[in-house]
């Protein structure tokens, strides 16, 4: 079984019509039962990276390792060995959700929630299909050229996560959905991650709700890593925002600091400056749905 989920060394790549490699001398562990976010602006390298990731570009230069296999090579759509076919296992290793998937044509089709979701596997996957329809807040008699975006997207995504993978690479393919929507979704992959052997890699803008989701934070620049973040040695949240003289509570920027507990460097953060609580209680409200337990 392969140490981590990913491993990525030297890693670097070009696309054969630009000047400038898109992503460079890249370095990444991702250990097995971790979230990790993946930051940066605007064409900093993110959708690159997770696409090389996830074999949709052939990458020469350095190594990617993916459940310990490349993801380039027809053996890695298998498990552990190259004697298991695609067919007789329950999970693949990567599954791959970003911009083109977004965009697929059958979700604007005339067609039941239902019998779409059964036409890939739900009744094999039942346990798992009815989680993620109840997560999502599906309604199974939904037809899908009917539903709003953020309706489809909730079915799209319930398509993408139905069979299980061992590494889910998602890049930001929440912007559709609702807080409530999105941040039950991250609780389902936190439970995933938590109690089965894989591991999620994120690309996204929205930070809202997300301070103590990852493990990991990369953060790309140019296509380089810049910083990285390990959470149980790198990060602490401190509560200490102030208030300006008209009462407006004032954040902080993050500090380096050294960690009393292992005294090593650390980041020290203020406790999230987003409107998110108030959001996640008011569509609380709105629909009716609590968070429970998952
Ligand atoms: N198909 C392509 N051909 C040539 N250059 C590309 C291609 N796709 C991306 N690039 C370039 O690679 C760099 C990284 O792009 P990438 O899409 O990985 O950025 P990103 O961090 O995902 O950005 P965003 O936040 O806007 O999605 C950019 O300079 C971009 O112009």
């Amino acid at each position: 079984m392969a140490e981590y989920a990913v491993e990525v060394d030297d890693l670097t790549y070009k696309f054969a019509e630009s000047t400038e490699p898109s992503v460079v001398d890249i370095k990444l562990q991702v250990p097995w039962h971790t979230r990790t976010l993946v930051v940066g602006a605007n064409g900093a390298g993110k959708s690159t990276l997770l696409k090389l990731l996830a074999g949709k570009h052939l990458c020469l230069n350095g190594k990617i390792l993916v459940n310990g296999l490349d993801p380039f090579s027809p053996l890695s759509m298998y498990q552990d060995n190259d004697k298991t076919t695609a067919e007789d296992k329950d999970w693949q290793v990567t599954t791959y959700l970003g911009t083109e998937w977004c965009h697929m044509s059958i979700i604007n089709r005339d067609i039941g929630v239902l019998e779409l979701l059964e036409s890939i596997g739900l009744a094999h996957y039942r346990d798992r299909g009815n989680k993620l329809i109840e997560i999502l807040d599906i309604n199974i008699n939904w037809r899908m050229h009917r539903l709003s975006d953020g309706q489809k997207r909730r079915v799209q995504l319930a398509m993408g996560l139905l069979k299980p993978w061992r590494v889910l690479l998602l890049d930001e393919v929440t912007v559709d959905l609702d807080v409530i929507a999105r941040s039950r979704l991250l609780e389902f992959l936190r439970w995933e991650t938590n109690t089965r052997k894989c591991s999620v890699i994120y690309a996204t803008h929205i930070f809202d709700g997300l301070a103590t989701w990852p493990d990991n934070v990369v953060h790309l620049k140019d296509g380089k890593i810049i910083d990285q973040l390990d959470y149980t040695k790198d990060v602490e949240f401190r509560n200490d925002s102030d208030k300006n003289s008209n009462g407006k509570v004032i954040f902080h920027s993050p500090e380096h600091v050294i960690n009393p507990h292992t005294d090593k460097p650390s980041i020290s953060i203020s406790r999230v400056n987003s409107l998110h609580p108030l959001a996640l209680a008011w569509l609380r409200n709105d629909t009716g749905i609590e968070d429970k337990e998952i």
